[in-house]
C-alpha cells in the first residue's frame, strides 16, 4: 500500500510488483465489476491518452484517485446531507463517475494491501479518537432517530450549549449552565517591537533551564490545560480558540480526553439529521451511475461538475462534521484499505527508520507517510479541496503577481550577524522533518504541466500563469510555470472530510535525511562494514577525506545533469533533496564523515560489536547530536530567546528531561510546512561564496549555478573552501524580499535565462494546501486580528502595507507565508511573532512527542548519564573542525558571524571533544559460572572472542 498511498520513494521493484498486482488481481475484479476499463499494455489505462503518459506512475494515480474521490465522496455526502429530502443531488455524469471510482480504488487498495503484508504499517489509525456521532442526550437537539446530526450553521463562539456538548455533564450531576463569557477574542498581546538591529541570543549551555524551572515556566504543560502553548501543544485537534474558551468555561478540569475531536454541534436550528443508511444509499447510487472509467481531470477549481455551492453543506459541517461520521458503520468499512488496522509495537532501543512505533499508544504518529496535521481548520474554497480564494469568493491575486509586487527587490539586505550555515542547517532540518508527497511521472521526476495542453495534463497540474506585464518573464517566451498540487492522502479509517496532505518523511528530528526513512534507502547507502556509510574514497591518497557516494541510481532525480557527460553524478544520501543546493550537499558530506568517524571509534572501543550494532549506535548518537545542535544553537537564533523560554524549548542543563508526553502528536502541521518554516527562503543570498582557511574570501558563484549541480565538490580540496564560505558568508535578512536567483532562476537549466519562482510557489502551495490567511494565523497565535490594512503599520514596513492594499481586497486574504516573512522580527530573533509562534509550537511538539528524544530518561531508549553529558558537549564548530580536511580555527558559534568579543574564533583543538569511551561495553558477559571457575564457559568466551577478532581483521583487510 505504501506504493499506492505515498509517492516519492517507490523503487522499480515496488512499481513492478504493484503493476503485477494490478494486472493479475485487480484488473479482472474491476472488469467483472463494471465493464468500463480498457486494458492497454497490461497496465491500468483509460481511453484517454492522458493516463498513458503517466501509466508507470500508477501508484501516484491511484493515490490521487483514491483521495480525490474521497473528497468527492465527502462532497457528495455533504450534498446529500444538506438536502432536506436526503436524496442525492443531480450531479453531472462525470461527477458521479468520479465518485464511484472511489469504491473501486479502495478495493484495489485493500487487495494490494492484502498481498503486501510488509506495508501493513502504513496508515494505521493514528487518531485514537472514539467517534461519537450521536449528539449528547443532554443536547436540546437530541433525536434518537438520527445517527448523525450535522449543523446547518456553525458559529463556534456564541453557543454555549454547543460548547458543553464536548464535555457533557455526568448523568448524576445536576446540569448547570456555564457562565456567559465575552467571546470576542482579543488577547492583549503587546504590540510587536519595532524593527531592531537584533543582537542574537548566543547560545550558552549554562543558559539551559533546569527541569524545575521549566515546569515553573510552563505550569500547565499537560495537554488540555488552559493558556499559552499548553493548550495548543496538546494532542487535540479542536479549534484552539474554541478550546481556549471552553477551558475558560470549564476550568482546567474539563473532559477533553485524548485527542478530542472537533465536536458535533447541535442547537442553532436547521440541523441535518442523517442515518448511516443515507450515506450507504448515496454511495450505492453513485455506483449505479457508473458507465465508464475516467481519471478525474481538472479538479482544482469549482468547476461546473462540482456540486453548486448552495447544494454543499456549510464548510464548518465539512470540516468538523464529516470527519466525525463513523464510516465503519457504513459500507465504506468494507472498502476501506486494511492498512488502517492498528499495528503491534515492541519497545526497541533504536528508532525504526520510518518512525513507526515511536509512540507505543499511537504507533503511526510522526511516522513516514502520515497525514499532516493543522493548527487551524483548512481554508479551501469549496470547503473540501479547491485552493483558497478571497473572502469575497473572487480569486486571490495571482501568485506570480504577489511575488513580483512584494517579494522581489533590486537589492536585498544582508543580516550581517547570521551566516550561510543557518540556511544549510535550516534546510537540512526541514528535510529531516517534512517532505510533502507529490505526484511523480514515470521516471520518478516531477510532473511537467506547461508542456501539455490543459486537457492532457496530469490531474494534479495547477500551473502558475505569468501575466503579460511580468517584469522579468515578459522578455522571454514564458507564460506558464510548472506547479503541481501535493498528493492528497487517505486518512485512517477512511473518514469523509477535507483534503489533507501526506508527509513522506518522519516528523521526528531523527536524522532520516542522512540515513533514509525506508530500508531500501538505508541499504543503498550503508557500507555494511564497521557500521559505516558508503563514501567516495578517491582522494584518500591525497590525504583528503571521503566524499558522498555518487548518485548512480536514478541519477536525474533532483539533479541537473543536462550539458554534462553521462557519467557526471550528483551525490547519494538518505534524502532525495540533498543536491538541491551545493551547501546542503556540503553539510551532508560533513555528517557522512562524522558518522564514519564515530563508527570507527566505537568499533575500536567495542571490537565485539557487529556492523549492525555499530551502525545503529552511531545513528543514535548522530541523531542526538543533531537534536542538540538544533535546539541549542539553531532555534534560539531563529525564534529568539524569549520564545524559547515561552514554549519550553530550552534544553536541560543536567539530568534527564521529563517532558515526553505520549498524548502529543509530533506530526507536521501544514502551517509550519507550507509557510512558517519557509522563512528560510527569504535569507538565501544570490551568490555562494568560497573562503580559504584564513577566513579570507576567494570568490563567489551565482546561486542558480549550484542549484541541483554540486559537481564542483568533486574537485580535490574544494570542499573546505565551501565549508569556510558557509561560516563566513552572511545570509540575507528575513524580510519581504527574496533573492532574484530563486524568484526568477530557481532550477534554471545551464544555458537558459529563466527558471522557476520560489516565492510564487510558496504562495500557491499555501493556498492549495488550504493554509488560512495571515490574519487567522495571527489570531491563532494570540495576537489581535488586523481589521484594516492600516493596522499593519508597525507590523510590517509601510511600503509593504501599501502594496498589500494594492493587491488584496481584504486583510483576511493576505497569504500567510507572504506576511510571515514581512513581519518585523522579534527582539533577538530572525523571524516575527507569528512565524516564531508556529515554529516554536511545532518544535515543542517534535520534542515532547518523541519517545527517543535524546534527553529522555526512560526505558531502554535512554542514554546513560555519562553518555548524555558527552552529547551535551556537542558543538557544531567542533563537528566542522573534525569533518573539514584542514581547519585550524572557527568561531565558537558558526551559525553566527565571527566577532572578536561575542563570538571569537578559537582553535579547533580548544573546542570540547566528545569522549566516546562512555559507550564502551564490556564484551565479556558477566556469568556466574565463570566466577565459579567453569572452564567450559571460559573457553566458549575465548573462542567467541577469537572468532570475532578474526572476522574483524578479515573485514578490515
Ligand atoms: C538555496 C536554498 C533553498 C532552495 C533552493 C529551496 C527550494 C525549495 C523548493 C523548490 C521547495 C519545494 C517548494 C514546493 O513545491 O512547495 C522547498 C520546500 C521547502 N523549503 Fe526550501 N529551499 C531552500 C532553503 C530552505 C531553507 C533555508 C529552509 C528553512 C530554513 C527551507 C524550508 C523549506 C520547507 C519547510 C519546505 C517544504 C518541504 C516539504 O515538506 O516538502 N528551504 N524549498
Amino acid at each position: 500500500m505504501a506504493t499506492i498511498l505515498a509517492t516519492t520513494t517507490t523503487t522499480t521493484t515496488m512499481t513492478t510488483t504493484l503493476s503485477n498486482i494490478i494486472d493479475t488481481v485487480i484488473m479482472p475484479i474491476l472488469l467483472s465489476y463494471r465493464k468500463m476499463i480498457t486494458l492497454n499494455n497490461s497496465r491500468l489505462s483509460t481511453t484517454a491518452n492522458v493516463t498513458e503518459k503517466f501509466s508507470n506512475d500508477s501508484h501516484n494515480q491511484i493515490t490521487g484517485v483514491i483521495h480525490e474521490n474521497f473528497h468527492k465522496m465527502s462532497l457528495l455526502s455533504s450534498n446529500t446531507i444538506s438536502s432536506s429530502n436526503l436524496k442525492m443531488q443531480k450531479f453531472s455524469s462525470s461527477w458521479i463517475i468520479r465518485t464511484a471510482i472511489i469504491l473501486m480504488m479502495m478495493m484495489m487498495a485493500s487487495i494490494i494491501q492484502a498481498s503486501s503484508s510488509s506495508l501493513e504499517n502504513y496508515f494505521n489509525d493514528d487518531t485514537g479518537t472514539s467517534i461519537m456521532a450521536r449528539p449528547s442526550p443532554y443536547s436540546p437537539d437530541y433525536h434518537p432517530e438520527c445517527d448523525i446530526i450535522l449543523p446547518a450553521s456553525y458559529s463556534f463562539m456564541n453557543n454555549l450549549e454547543e460548547m458543553t456538548e464536548l464535555s457533557p455533564p455526568l448523568p448524576t450531576q445536576p446540569q448547570s449552565l456555564p457562565p456567559v463569557i465575552n467571546l470576542d477574542v482579543n488577547d492583549n498581546y503587546p504590540p510587536p517591537p519595532p524593527p531592531s538591529s537584533s543582537s542574537y541570543y548566543y547560545p550558552n549551555d549554562n543558559d539551559a533551564l533546569t527541569n524545575a524551572e521549566l515546569i515553573l515556566t510552563n505550569p500547565n504543560h499537560h495537554h488540555g490545560a488552559l493558556g499559552g502553548i499548553s493548550f495548543r501543544s496538546s494532542a487535540s485537534t479542536m479549534h484552539p480558540i474554541l478550546q481556549k474558551y471552553l477551558s475558560a468555561i470549564t476550568g482546567n478540569n474539563h473532559h477533553i480526553t485524548k485527542r478530542s475531536t472537533p465536536y458535533m454541534m447541535t442547537g442553532g436550528g436547521g440541523n441535518i439529521c442523517l442515518n448511516y443508511q443515507d450515506i450507504n444509499q448515496a454511495i450505492q447510487s453513485a455506483k449505479m451511475s457508473l458507465g465508464m472509467f475516467s481519471i478525474p481531470q481538472e479538479n482544482n477549481h469549482l468547476s461546473s461538475d462540482y456540486p453548486k455551492p448552495e447544494h454543499v453543506a456549510k464548510v464548518e459541517a465539512i470540516v468538523y462534521g464529516l470527519p466525525r461520521i463513523d464510516t465503519t458503520n457504513t459500507i465504506i468499512r468494507d472498502m476501506c484499505p486494511s492498512i488502517m488496522k492498528p499495528v503491534k509495537c515492541e519497545s526497541n532501543k533504536y528508532r525504526t527508520l520510518s518512525g513507526m512505533c515511536n509512540n507505543l499508544e499511537y504507533p503511526s504518529w510522526g511516522s513516514t507517510r502520515s497525514a499532516m496535521l493543522r493548527y487551524m481548520p483548512p481554508d479551501y474554497a469549496d470547503g473540501l479541496s479547491a485552493p483558497r480564494m478571497a473572502k469575497s469568493g473572487q480569486p486571490l491575486p495571482p501568485p506570480r503577481v504577489v511575488s513580483f509586487v512584494l517579494h522581489q527587490a533590486d537589492e536585498n539586505d544582508y543580516d550581517t550577524e547570521v551566516t550561510y550555515l543557518v540556511i544549510a542547517w535550516g534546510q537540512m532540518v526541514d528535510h529531516d522533518l517534512t517532505f510533502a508527497s507529490m505526484p511523480k511521472d514515470k521516471n520518478d521526476q516531477s510532473i511537467k504541466c506547461c508542456k501539455y495542453a490543459p486537457q492532457q495534463r496530469h490531474p494534479n497540474c495547477y500551473p502558475i500563469q505569468m501575466p503579460n506585464d511580468d517584469p522579468y518573464y515578459k522578455f522571454y517566451p514564458r507564460k506558464c510555470m510548472d506547479f503541481v498540487r501535493s498528493t492528497a492522502g487517505v486518512k485512517p479509517n477512511c473518514p469523509l472530510g477535507p483534503r489533507h496532505q501526506i508527509n513522506v518523511v518522519s516528523s521526528f528530528l531523527d536524522a532520516d535525511c542522512i540515513y533514509g526513512g525506508a530500508i531500501s534507502t538505508t541499504k543503498r547507502i550503508r557500507e555494511f562494514n564497521g557500521g559505516r556509510l558508503k563514501s567516495t574514497k578517491v582522494y584518500r591518497q591525497m590525504g583528503l577525506k571521503d566524499l558522498l557516494p555518487a548518485k548512480t541510481k536514478n541519477p536525474d532525480q533532483g539533479c541537473e545533469r543536462s550539458g554534462r557527460t553521462s557519467n557526471s553524478y550528483c551525490f547519494d544520501t538518505g534524502d532525495t533533496r540533498s543536491n538541491v543546493q551545493l551547501q546542503l550537499t556540503v553539510l551532508h558530506t560533513i555528517w557522512l564523515r562524522h558518522h564514519n568517524q564515530i563508527a570507527d571509534v566505537l568499533s575500536e572501543i567495542n571490537p565485539h560489536w557487529s556492523d549492525e550494532k555499530l551502525f545503529q549506535e552511531t545513528r543514535r548518537i548522530v541523531s542526538a547530536m543533531i537534536q542538540h545542535i538544533t535546539y541549542n544553537e539553531f532555534l534560539p537564533i531563529v525564534v529568539g530567546r524569549q520564545t524559547m523560554t515561552k514554549y519550553g524549548l530550552n534544553l536541560q542543563k543536567f539530568g534527564y528531561y521529563h517532558g515526553y508526553d505520549a498524548k502529543i502528536n509530533p506530526g507536521i502541521r501544514v502551517e509550519f510546512q507550507a509557510a512558517a518554516f519557509r522563512f528560510g527562503h527569504s535569507i538565501v543570498p544570490d551568490t555562494v561564496d568560497r573562503f580559504n582557511k584564513f577566513h579570507q574570501k576567494i570568490d563567489s558563484v551565482r546561486l542558480a549555478s549550484v542549484l541541483r549541480q554540486p559537481f564542483s565538490l568533486y574537485h580535490p580540496g574544494v570542499m573546505d573552501s565551501f565549508i569556510f564560505g558557509m561560516v563566513n558568508q552572511p545570509a540575507y535578512r528575513v524580510d519581504v524580499t527574496m533573492a532574484n536567483e530563486i524568484t526568477n532562476h530557481l532550477f534554471q537549466k545551464p544555458g537558459e535565462q529563466f527558471g522557476l519562482d520560489l516565492a510564487a510557489i510558496n504562495i500557491l502551495r499555501g493556498r492549495e494546501m488550504g493554509v488560512p490567511g495571515y490574519n487567522y494565523m495571527r489570531e491563532y497565535c494570540g495576537m489581535q486580528r488586523i481589521k484594516h490594512f492600516t493596522d499593519l503599520y508597525g507590523i510590517v514596513h509601510n511600503e509593504t502595507v501599501r502594496r498589500y492594499m494594492e493587491l488584496y481586497e481584504h486583510v483576511d486574504d493576505i497569504d500567510f507565508w507572504s506576511a510571515g516573512i514581512a513581519e518585523f522580527p522579534l527582539m533577538g530573533a530572525m523571524v516575527g511573532p507569528t512565524f516564531a509562534c508556529i515554529i516554536a509550537e511545532q518544535f515543542a511538539q517534535i520534542r515532547k512527542g518523541d519517545r527517543f528524544w535524546y534527553e529522555n530518561g526512560h526505558g531502554t531508549t535512554k542514554f546513560s548519564m555519562d553518555q548524555l553529558s558527552e552529547i551535551r558537549k556537542t558543538k557544531l564548530a567542533r563537528i566542522l573542525c573534525e569533518a573539514a580536511d584542514d581547519m585550524e580555527s572557527i568561531q565558537l558559534y558558526p551559525l553566527l558571524a565571527a566577532h572578536s568579543t561575542s563570538n571569537p574564533r578559537v582553535n579547533c583543538a580548544d573546542l570540547p571533544e566528545m569522549d566516546l569511551t562512555s559507550w564502551r561495553e564490556s564484551y565479556l558477559p558477566y556469568d556466574n559460572n565463570v566466577g565459579n571457575g567453569n572452564i567450559a564457559v571460559m573457553n566458549t568466551i575465548i573462542d567467541d572472542y577469537k572468532a570475532k577478532s578474526k572476522a574483524k581483521a578479515k573485514a578490515k583487510a
